[in-house]
C-alpha cells in the first residue's frame, strides 16, 4: 500500500495484472562484463501494477460521499490494461510513464499519480530442432524467484507534469555464499554470545533499488542508458563471488560503490537487505572440507543503506590508490 504522506485524498486499485505479448524488444542496452544480459526480446511482457490516484477533488467523496468526480477502481484496471496494448516502448518503466501521463491527460481531477509495477518473470524455455537446443520463442516457465519492479509519480503542475519520484528495484533476490565470509570485531560485552567467525556460509536476501539523475534516462528510450534489474542482479552476485566479505553492510556497500562506477548515469542505490545465514550442525566430515548447516531460527538481522555518489567516487580512488602500490 502506498503511503500518502501529503495527506491528500487518494485511492486506488492494486493487483492489476496484464500480460502482453510481443512488446517491442530491449536492444542496445550497455553490455558490461558481470552480465550476459543483452536485452528482453519481450516476447511476454507479464505486470502487476498498484496505480494511486491523488488530488484535492476527491476529498468530498470521503467527506461527503459525492461520487461526482470519482473515477471507479475497476475503470483504472481497465484503463491500464488498455494502455498496455497501445503501449510502444520496451520496459517497465516506460510503461508506467506512459500510462501515468495518460491518467493525467484523462482526468483533470487527478493532482498526482503513483504507479507500481512487478515485472512478472517467465523464463525462456529450450526446444530442441535437429538435435540443437535453442531458445523457444513459444515457450516460457513462470518463474517465482527474484522480481523487478518499478515506481514511478507523476504530478500536474501549473504548465506541465512533473515526475516527482523514480525508482527502479530488484527485490527478493537470495543470495548463498558457501564460504570466504566472516563476521568479527564487533562489540563483545555481558550480551554478547555470538562467538567470532572467520568462515561463515553468508546467506542474504537483498532488495536494491536504483535511482537515475535524468529521470527520463529510466524510461528505456535510450537503451544505452537504461539499467536492466539482471544487469544489477548479475553485478551483486559477482561482487559477492570476488568480495572477502567481513559483514553485509560492507558486502553491500561495495555493491553499491560498483553498481555507481559502471553505471555513471544513476544516482544512488539503496539497499534493504536480510542476514539468513545458515546454522551449522556437521562441523567434520572426514576426508570432506564438507559441512552441514539448516535454515537459522528467527530472528534475523537487517540492514539499510543508502550509497551515494560521493561513497563511490571514494571507493574508486582508493581502489585506484591500492593497485597502484
Ligand atoms: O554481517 C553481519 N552484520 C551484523 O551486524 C551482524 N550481527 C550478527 O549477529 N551477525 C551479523 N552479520
Amino acid at each position: 500500500m502506498s503511503k500518502n504522506h501529503q495527506a491528500t485524498p487518494a485511492y486506488g486499485k492494486g493487483s492489476v495484472l496484464a500480460y502482453r505479448t510481443y512488446l517491442p524488444s530491449l536492444t542496445g542496452v550497455k553490455v558490461i562484463p558481470e552480465s550476459s544480459f543483452k536485452g528482453r526480446e519481450n516476447i511476454l511482457f507479464a505486470a502487476n501494477i498498484e496505480v494511486t490516484v491523488a488530488g484535492e477533488a476527491f476529498r468530498p467523496s470521503f467527506s461527503e460521499g459525492d461520487n461526482s468526480l470519482v473515477v471507479a477502481t475497476d475503470s483504472m484496471k481497465n484503463f491500464i490494461q488498455r494502455h498496455l496494448g497501445t503501449f510502444q516502448g520496451t520496459t517497465m518503466e516506460g510503461f508506467l510513464d506512459y500510462t501515468a501521463r495518460a491518467f493525467l491527460d484523462k482526468y483533470d481531477q487527478i493532482s498526482s499519480v503513483e504507479l507500481k509495477g512487478d515485472l512478472l518473470s517467465f523464463e525462456q524455455m529450450d526446444r530442441t530442432m535437429s538435435e540443437e537446443r535453442t531458445p523457444s520463442q513459444l515457450v516460457f516457465k513462470q518463474s517465482n524467484n527474484e522480481q523487478s519492479q518499478a515506481t514511478i509519480q507523476i504530478e500536474r503542475t501549473a504548465s506541465e507534469y512533473e515526475i516527482t519520484k523514480q525508482q527502479s528495484s530488484l527485490k527478493d533476490l537470495q543470495l548463498i555464499k558457501v564460504q570466504g565470509n566472516s563476521f568479527s570485531g564487533f562489540v563483545r560485552d555481558e550480551y554478547t554470545t555470538l562467538p567470532e567467525d572467520s568462515n561463515r556460509p553468508l546467506f542474504i536476501y537483498l532488495n536494491i533499488h536504483w535511482t537515475y539523475e535524468h529521470n527520463h534516462e529510466a524510461l528505456g528510450d535510450q537503451p544505452a542508458k537504461y539499467v536492466a534489474a539482471e544487469q544489477i542482479r548479475d553485478l551483486a552476485a559477482s561482487i559477492f563471488d570476488q568480495t572477502q566479505t567481513k559483514s553485509i553492510q560492507h558486502l553491500i556497500y561495495v555493491i553499491g560503490c560498483s553498481i555507481l562506477n559502471i553505471f555513471p548515469q544513476l544516482l544512488y542505490v539503496s539497499f534493504e537487505s536480510q542476514n539468513h545465514t545458515w546454522d551449522l550442525i556437521v562441523d567434520d566430515i572426514p576426508n570432506s572440507e564438507g559441512k552441514v548447516y539448516t535454515e537459522p531460527r528467527p530472528p534475523y538481522g537487517f540492514q539499510l543503506f543508502t550509497v551515494t555518489r560521493e561513497d563511490a567516487a571514494k571507493e574508486k580512488a582508493q581502489h585506484a590508490a591500492e593497485s597502484a602500490q
